[in-house]
């Protein structure tokens, strides 16, 4: 799939723009402060309905603006569509084919987008919460009935937190309204923690032999979920949910202690081992670049599975982190089948074959011009 035509208006530094895109290669060059991130990030609120760097919607709008609009016309399946997004501040709406998504479970998806940002560099480093944004995101854009599912959670999840304070507070306080919270939160948390095991399953089918490729065969990458709950792949789910049951009879008084949920999916993590030691402690800056550059290959060719469509690859500011075996490892593999946008300070540096054909674009304070 790609993008044809995207068109903004009122979006951060962006008054209004439009532009028409290359189906392979776009790159984005621009000093610090002018755009180039902005328009990356627009990209991705477009197919996510969010930014990849704030959860505040409100940031998106240009300052003293009253909404922010996302315009894109999408190729998928040799088929055109158009979406549209536009964030107020009194909400959002998506529409689809011109028609507003009451559900943006209904409108995610629609469009597939992998990002590539300095940040993702962090995803082995960085706390469990990047991990498991990850993993929801992706699982979110090619089911996006999970979405619905981790709304539903953190609804409940907020309710029973607030009930447990109220509980550490005053133990006479609703322990029947207790029993049906933590009821309803093993319902959505089986679901989900159930849909991250095949997600994973699916990740680790593509990202090992990527790593094996990018390290020459020398460094053996494993993925493993680490669950704040004694469950596993090998579980049916009627043994999750058990599982989950007796954990909450167990924590129970220390949760009223607290004053919030100890356990679920909200506190699990991701651990990735390379050559069979924990690459958050033990690796290298190289491995642990190494081990993000394959975990994002594999989506690439993870969604390629599911969708049956490649997702557009957002490279922002990524390039010239990696090294030129690691660089040219992900241009040679993205070329000609991934719509990639590229986005940098200067080209040099980057200087690949499949650059040569690339469409470029050159961003300075918030307008963008094409280089004839
Ligand atoms: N809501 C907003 N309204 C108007 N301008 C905004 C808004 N949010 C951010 N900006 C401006 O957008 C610019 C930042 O753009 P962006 O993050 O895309 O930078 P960049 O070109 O990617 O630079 P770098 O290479 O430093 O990452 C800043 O000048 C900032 O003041």
């Amino acid at each position: 799939m790609y993008i044809h035509e995207l068109s903004m208006r009122s979006y951060r530094n962006y008054d209004q723009l439009s532009l028409t895109f290359d189906d392979k290669i776009n790159v984005i060059i621009g000093e610090n402060a002018q755009g180039k991130t902005n328009l990356m990030e627009a990209i991705y609120a477009l197919a996510f309905t969010r930014s990849h760097r704030t959860p505040r919607d409100k940031e998106l709008i240009q300052w003293d603006e009253e909404y922010a609009k996302i315009k894109g016309s999408i190729f998928k399946r040799n088929r055109r569509f158009p979406l549209e997004i536009i964030f107020s501040k009194k909400g959002k709406k998506a529409k689809l084919n011109h028609i507003e998504q009451k559900r943006l479970s209904d409108y995610i998806g629609a469009l597939n987008v992998v990002m590539f940002a300095p940040e993702d560099l962090n995803l082995v480093k960085g706390s469990p919460q990047v991990r498991r944004r990850f993993i929801d995101m992706e699982i979110g854009q090619i089911q996006p009935r999970y979405i619905y599912h981790l709304g539903q959670f953190q609804k409940v999840l907020k309710q029973r937190n607030h009930l447990l304070k109220e509980l550490q507070r005053k133990p006479s306080a609703d322990r029947t309204m207790l029993q049906v919270l933590t009821d309803q939160l093993i319902e959505h948390a089986v679901t989900i923690v159930e849909r991250r095991f095949k997600f994973l399953h699916l990740l680790r089918t593509w990202a090992v032999p990527i790593h094996e490729g990018i390290s020459r065969q020398l460094e053996s990458l494993e993925i493993a979920y680490d669950a704040s709950v004694q469950v596993s792949e090998e579980m049916d789910l009627e043994t999750i949910k058990i599982n989950f049951e007796k954990k909450f009879q167990d924590i129970e008084a220390k949760e009223i202690e607290r004053g919030t949920t100890l356990a679920g999916p909200h506190r699990d993590d991701l651990v990735f081992y390379v050559n069979g030691k924990d690459v958050q402690t033990f690796g290298s800056q190289g491995q642990q670049r190494t081990t993000a550059l394959s975990l994002k290959l594999a989506e690439i060719e993870l969604i390629h599975s599911e969708v049956g469509e490649y997702p557009i690859l957002l490279l922002d500011d990524v390039l010239s982190e990696l090294d030129d075996y690691r660089q040219s490892h992900l241009l040679h593999t993205i070329q000609g089948k991934v719509q990639t946008f590229v986005s940098t300070t200067s080209i040099d540096g980057i200087e690949h074959e499949a650059l040569k054909e690339a469409e470029i674009f050159h961003v300075s304070a918030g307008t963008i011009e094409v280089q004839k």
